[in-house]
């Protein structure tokens, strides 16, 4: 991806702030339209640019933000004024150049870039106002002495004459006085009520406690980090730390100069909810809760958060993807931590990937921007090569932790049983690390029993009516599920296809079966399964973090959500029960995602002082990912990795868009991309395949083609898709999606 590269241009004229009444000015609506409209502002109105705004649209009544002046592409006579505007913060240019900046990025609609940052239409509305009451003259003496003084009415007077103003409700509390004593002292005059702006409800943090000892290669990395932020400019620093080296408490220190100087920070992680270990370490060092942005988050809790962002009081916010979008008031530093992470790709609607929004944010913001992995993504890797982000390295596990040891098992030689997955030598090596009152984990990147159902009779398999896929049987709930678009059916004993009675299979292993076989193997034990199905919200993560932390459980079985960021001292061995299952896809960045994902997996092993092993199940042991991991030759690995790219001017070397036409009727579909395959562009250094039937051919009832668009760096990429498409009419029950740099090919 070329982020850095793309924004280097100058995009943006200057936009000096302007104050106008009686004139006109544009304002985007949050909605998908083409782009803002103008409006007149009443007479005795100010507005600045930034302001949300109150305005007609159609028969409607919107809210929008002041975008900058009027376009002047309508007649002013046909004009319509502007509402109002409302009591929020304005938001701050750098917010609306970088909406303009993804809008041109990912080719979607400002208005649904805006969205994004309005996404909580509530916040808009004035907070409800607080009251305190306090003491109209300071002494609290009434000149008027036909006034009554009763004992309450002195107690609350003493008590006010001692605290600075304060709410009804502490008032009636410490003086145990009624809220109609506190009414009539304000009917006479001694106590007066204020309007007062309700408290954020974010605590500032806490930036004098202790940090832990950092090491040697700890202190220089956080020191060059803090460098970079103290430097107040742009910049991209890679903290390229292997598992287990203490990145979290390195970037910690930035985070803290950040905030010194009084700025806000923001750090995107990818799976928030699953993060109560980090939130937790995160907690200690700067003494307050962090104001948390994801989907789980209550709808009352967005709306304060997205106010304080916007008055600046949350200094701190930790957020999925969605968290760059919110309308901060002075932004200083963006962590995106695991970075290398595709949850960073949001798949529809604006179609972005949030760590390279995140560094087109920090240039446009003139901050610093640190790109946290152990197993950072080839783009990234290319512009440290390139010289765009600098790097700071630390190559050691912190305190006497050490990388695990990583050893193949070759299941071709070492077979498991007839319809078992956990090979001799794997099942040796869990009966030892029991034996010595360690934790093991095993890795299966599988949700549900069985990936596929098939009747042993005719051969039927059991297919997703909505989509190009099989459905995967959850025997836990008696069903199968498809897991594209959730559609779920009973798991029947007769085969719909030919009757057959019991004669359904279950081909091939997910966690739930090999939890089957792990509980019959070691009966003894306490095992659990941890996937997205049974481990999907903050609270259900932490009690299962709690469990292992606390030795309740001895074997782990999960998917991907264990892979990263946990630390569990007492886990030492792993096992990989299918290596080869990631590889097999064979898109662009199945070797580079299998291998971050196994080294990730295996990086869980041996954190604490007993060292780690991790054994991968493979039936192809000579396969370079897997060699790699074994070897821990992350060089090697992403050295054949990005010189084939390079030689079919792949990313990072070149660049990628996919159009995804889709549609109800498979017809209209293909005459739509029939016609925009038509009018294709050619050219030096541009490639268009298709279009091909996506291999979610169809998805969710839709039918689905793609095309996929290789260009060379050079190549101005969105104009040649903009001038593409605007050459082509398709129907609007067909739907044209484009993803820039795309990262699923399905
Ligand atoms: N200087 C230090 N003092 C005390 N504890 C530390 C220090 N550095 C790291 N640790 C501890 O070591 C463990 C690993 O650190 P951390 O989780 O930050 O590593 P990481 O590089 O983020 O690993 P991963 O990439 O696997 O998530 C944590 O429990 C952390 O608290
Ligand atoms: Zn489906």
């Amino acid at each position: 991806m070329s982020a850095a590269k793309a924004i280097s241009g100058n995009l943006f004229d200057d936009d000096p702030a302007f104050q106008v009444t009686g004139e006109t000015i544009s304002v985007l609506p949050p909605l998908p339209l083409a782009g803002p409209y103008d409006y007149l502002v009443p007479e005795g109105l100010n507005v600045q640019p930034g302001d949300f705004v109150e305005i007609p649209l159609g028969r409607q009544t919107q809210r929008g933000v002041v975008w900058g002046k009027a376009k002047g592409d309508v007649d002013p006579a046909k004009l319509r004024e502007i509402y109002g505007v409302l009591q929020v913060p304005p938001m701050a240019e750098v917010t609306r150049k970088f909406i303009d900046w993804v809008s041109a990025y990912t080719m979607s609609p400002q208005g649904a870039v805006l969205r994004m940052a309005m996404s909580v239409p509530d916040a808009l509305e004035p907070p409800k106002p607080v009251f305190r009451f306090t003491l109209a003259q300071p002494n609290g003496e009434s000149t008027d002495p036909g006034i009554r003084m009763t004992p309450p009415r002195k107690r609350v007077m003493a008590f006010l004459r001692d605290h600075p103003p304060m709410e009804q409700a502490d008032i009636m509390r410490e003086t145990g006085a009624g809220a109609s004593v506190i009414k009539g002292l304000v009917e006479v005059g001694i106590v007066r009520r204020l309007m007062v702006a309700p408290p954020s409800p974010f605590n500032p943090p806490d930036l004098d406690i202790p940090r832990p000892h950092l090491s040697e290669a700890q202190e220089h990395a956080a020191n060059e980090l803090c460098r970079k932020v103290a430097d107040d400019g742009f910049s991209v620093t890679l903290l390229d730390g292997v598992t287990g080296s203490g990145k979290t408490e390195v970037y910690f220190e930035a985070i803290r100069i950040a905030l010194e100087t009084g700025k806000q920070v923001v750090v995107l992680l990818p799976e928030i909810a699953l993060s109560a270990q980090w939130l937790q370490r995160f907690r200690d060092r700067f003494g307050v809760e962090p104001a948390l942005w994801h989907s789980e988050v209550g709808q009352a809790r967005r709306r304060e958060t997205w106010r304080a962002v916007a008055d600046g009081s949350a200094r701190l916010v930790v957020g999925a993807r969605s968290g760059l979008f919110l309308p901060y008031a002075n932004l200083g530093l963006i962590v995106v931590d695991e970075e290398h992470e595709h949850a960073f790709k949001q798949e529809d609607g604006v179609i972005y990937h949030a760590r390279d929004m995140a560094v087109a944010r920090g240039h446009i913001g003139a901050i610093p921007v640190i790109l946290a992995s152990a197993t950072p993504s080839l783009e990234t890797l290319a512009n440290v090569e390139a010289g765009r982000y600098g790097t700071v390295e630390l190559s050691e596990r912190h305190g006497v932790a050490v990388l695990p040891s990583v050893e193949i098992v070759d299941i071709r030689q070492d077979r498991p049983e007839r319809q078992r997955w956990i090979t001799p030598t794997l099942k040796k090596r869990l009966a030892e690390t029991f034996a010595a009152g360690e934790q093991a984990m095993l890795f299966l990147n599988r949700r549900g029993y069985a990936p596929l159902t098939l009747c042993r009779t005719c051969g039927h398999r059991f297919q997703c009516p909505n989509c190009t896929a099989w459905l995967v049987e959850h025997r836990a709930w008696g069903k199968l599920q498809c897991h594209h678009c959730g559609y779920t059916a009973k798991t029947p004993d007769t085969c719909p296809a030919c009757g057959a009675e019991e004669k359904l299979s279950a081909c091939g292993p997910g966690v739930e079966r090999l939890y089957e076989e792990a509980v019959e193997t070691f009966p003894q034990l306490r095992i659990e399964v941890a996937t997205s199905d049974n481990i999907a919200g903050p609270k259900a993560a932490a009690a299962l973090i709690d469990r292992v932390h606390n030795h309740e459980v001895d074997l782990l079985i999960g998917t991907q959500i264990l892979a990263k960021g946990y630390h569990f001292p007492m886990l030492t061995l792993v096992g990989v029960v299918d290596a080869d299952l990631g590889l097999a896809g064979g898109d662009l960045r199945a070797a580079e995602r299998s291998y971050q994902l196994m080294t990730q997996v295996a990086g869980r092993a041996g954190r604490g002082d007993r060292p780690g092993t991790v054994l991968l199940q493979t039936a192809d042991p000579s396969n370079r990912v897997i060699k790699a991991i074994a070897a821990g030759d992350r060089d090697a690995f992403n050295e054949v990795e990005l010189s084939q790219r390079l030689t079919h001017g792949m990313p990072p070397h070149g660049r990628l868009a996919a159009l995804i036409i889709s549609g109800k009727k498979e017809n209209e579909v293909d005459e739509a991309a029939w016609r925009i395959g038509r009018a294709a562009p050619r050219g030096d250094g541009i490639m268009v395949l298709g279009p091909a039937p996506a291999p979610l051919s169809l998805l969710r009832g839709r039918y689905r083609r793609r095309f996929l668009i290789r260009t060379d760096k050079q190549v101005r990429l969105q104009a040649m898709i903009h001038d593409w498409l605007a050459k082509v009419k398709t129907p609007s029950s067909v739907r044209v999606q484009i993803d820039i740099d795309p990262y699923s090919f399905m």
